[in-house]
């Protein structure tokens, strides 16, 4: 049976109470903590960087922390997260001089290298660093901020990287990041990927957990 991983997106916590707002939702059945990292530089916000998923580890967070690097320059910051806890890391390609240099500092830490792709970046970045890859962020609305609504082009890209990954035999997971609700996650996972990150439609809830059984009710439909 196919492994679905739900990864709740803390820009959308309570950042009064992290520690206990992110212990939360995993007990609620998430099983990643993703945690978007912006610059107001590549991206027009501005979030946390590794001293707070450093503080997350030492509150006892012991779930896989899956950092999105919305940051250029890329290189800097990647021994300093990998150091804070952080298991996977991702970070686009336009953001870095040297994807392939990125990818190899990121394995060279011991994290799970990802590539980050805008909904404008063509999958073609990926031609001879793939195999590389642990896995690629499909982002389905553009980044920087919450809340936004999924951009339906994306399913059709979804498809084409199945496809693009199948073909070659690997196994590199399909995360897919923005607008996901569990109205639509069940037609992303249709279209092949298997990691949904989502922040308003589990951080906004009342119920942490009713709504993280919604999104597995759907996807087990
Ligand atoms: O990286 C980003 C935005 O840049 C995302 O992780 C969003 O935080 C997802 O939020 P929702 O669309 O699920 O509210």
């Amino acid at each position: 049976m196919q492994e679905y991983l739900i990864a709740p997106s803390i820009l959308s916590a309570d950042f009064a109470r992290l520690g206990q707002d992110v212990e939360s939702v995993l007990q609620a059945g998430a099983d990643v903590v993703h945690f978007d990292v912006m610059d107001n530089h590549y991206v027009p916000n501005l979030t946390f960087g590794p001293m707070i998923c450093e503080a997350l580890r030492n509150y006892g967070i012991s779930a896989p922390i899956d950092v999105h690097l919305m940051v250029e320059p890329v290189d800097t910051l990647i021994g300093s997260f990998a150091d804070a806890g952080a298991d996977m890391i991702s970070f686009h390609p336009e953001a870095s001089r040297h994807v392939h240099r990125s990818i190899q500092l990121i394995k060279d830490k011991g994290c799970k290298p990802g590539l980050a792709l805008n909904p404008a970046t063509p999958l073609s970045v990926l031609d001879h660093v793939i195999e590389s890859l642990h896995h690629v962020l499909i982002m389905t609305v553009n980044p920087g901020f919450g809340g936004q609504a999924f951009i339906p082009e994306m399913q059709d890209k979804i498809r084409q990287l199945r496809t693009y990954i199948d073909e070659k035999g690997l196994n590199t997971v399909i995360e897919v990041d923005g607008g996901i609700k569990a109205d639509n996650i069940r037609h992303v996972a249709d279209a092949g990927a298997t990691m949904f990150v989502a922040g308003s439609a589990i951080f906004n809830q009342p119920d942490y957990a009713k709504a993280i059984h919604a999104f597995r009710q759907a996807l087990a439909q």
